[in-house]
């Protein structure tokens, strides 16, 4: 199971919006006969992989083990389902690390193959195997049982938590290696997410560009007036634009950004400004599991008011800026009860900085 993990962390960048699965068929001796990982949507599932490099090492798989790392599906979508396919092999049993969490097919997959005289097994949910492979798929996971992707909010800041200076100048704070790996969390998101006020003052990409991958992130602004320059780099390929607003009509402005490519969405909330929760959950209708979110200090704040972030990635540079910009405009809070409270779950020196992924106390 451990390898049928590797094989499908190397799905990150490629699978979306569908699960990173990974598959291994062993026979009684624990000899690999096939493996594979999921392909493109619309491709092969980590199943069929397996399947397929077994015929081509001309081995038969009937009676072998298969371990995979997502209960295999039961239904047709863009490919048929794996459990057909396991059966028509020959399987003699299957093991997998977590159910499928979508609440419309969960369990088919394991009572299908069951039905058939297959053993399946489920890795019990605090075994670590299953623990890692949920955090693989965490934003599949919260597509399928939230309605919305599992929302990541990156901060690079200065030892007392300054995001950029008062002239808003900001680059750069951390140095090229938590760059580089605020550039891998990039690739694992179906959907980068920024503010006006950072689009506006730093003209920012928001692709993958420091680490390989053969996906781009959706890019998603923020622009409740429709504010963004027609010359924004955010409006140039690749990875296309999508900019929630909160103007009834789009009007002159609206039709200059869908020219260069952009796509509109309005949902606006009772003040005129975009529906922060409104905008999260069509995000995960267009198949976003994880929403990855690089924005100022006060569309940082916002988010966080409504509720919808589930991870905080920190990056912290040895340094100080004083007067500047912070991290959260989270209001005057008047008592230390208001403020939000995390739990460190991992930290790790990166170059000269340091990395702090934390989640709230009372998840969101
Ligand atoms: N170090 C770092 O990690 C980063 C630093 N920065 C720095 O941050 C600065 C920009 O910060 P900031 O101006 O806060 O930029 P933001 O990216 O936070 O954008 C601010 C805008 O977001 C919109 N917004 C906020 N709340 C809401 C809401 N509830 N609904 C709709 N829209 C909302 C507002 O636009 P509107 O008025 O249209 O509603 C607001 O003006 C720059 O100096 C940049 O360099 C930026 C990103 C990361
Ligand atoms: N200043 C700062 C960061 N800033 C973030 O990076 C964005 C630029 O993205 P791109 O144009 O794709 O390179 C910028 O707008 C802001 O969101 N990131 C960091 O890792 N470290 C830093 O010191």
């Amino acid at each position: 199971m451990a390898r049928a993990l590797a094989l499908a962390e190397q799905a990150i960048g490629l699978s979306d919006p569908n699960p990173r699965v990974g598959c291994v068929i062993v026979d009684g001796r624990g000899q690999v006969l096939g493996q594979g990982h999921t392909q493109a949507a619309g491709q092969a599932h980590a199943e069929v992989m397996a399947l397929r490099d077994a015929q081509a090492r001309g081995h038969d798989v009937r009676g072998a083990t298969v371990y995979v790392t997502l209960e295999p599906c039961a239904h047709h979508g863009r490919t048929p389902p794996c459990c057909d396919a396991l059966t028509a092999a020959g399987a003699g049993r299957v093991v997998v690390a977590l159910g499928d969490p979508n609440p419309l097919v969960a369990g088919q997959g394991l009572a299908r193959l069951r039905a058939a005289g297959i053993a399946a097994d489920v890795l019990p949910v605090e075994h670590p195997l299953a623990v890692d492979a949920r955090e693989l798929n965490i934003g599949f996971l919260s597509r399928m049982q939230r309605g919305r992707p599992f929302v990541r909010m990156k901060i690079a800041a200065s030892l007392d938590g300054r995001t950029a200076l008062s002239n808003g100048v900001s680059q750069w704070i951390t140095g090229p290696d938590a760059r580089r790996d605020g550039h891998a969390w990039r690739r694992r998101a179906g959907a980068v997410l920024t503010g006006i006020g950072t689009a506006r003052e730093d003209d920012p990409r928001m692709d993958v560009r420091e680490v390989e991958t053969l996906l781009q992130p959706r890019r998603v602004l923020i622009d409740s007036r429709l504010e963004i320059s027609p010359e924004a780099k955010l409006l140039v390929p690749p990875g296309r634009l999508l900019v929630y607003h909160a103007l009834p009509e789009p009007g002159e402005r609206g039709r200059v950004l869908a020219d260069r490519g952009a796509e509109l969405v309005s949902v606006a909330e009772p003040r005129g400004k975009v529906d922060l929760a409104a905008a999260i959950r069509d995000l995960g209708q267009r198949g976003v599991n994880e929403l990855h979110i690089e924005a100022g200090y006060k569309l940082n704040g916002s988010l966080l008011r409504s509720g919808v972030v589930d991870e905080l990635l920190i990056y912290l540079a040895p340094m100080l800026i004083g007067e500047g910009r912070g991290m959260v405009d989270l209001g005057a809070l008047t008592a230390l009860t208001q403020a939000p409270r995390y739990r460190i779950v991992d930290s790790r020196p990166l170059g000269g900085d340091l990395r702090l992924r934390l989640r709230p106390e009372v998840p969101a």
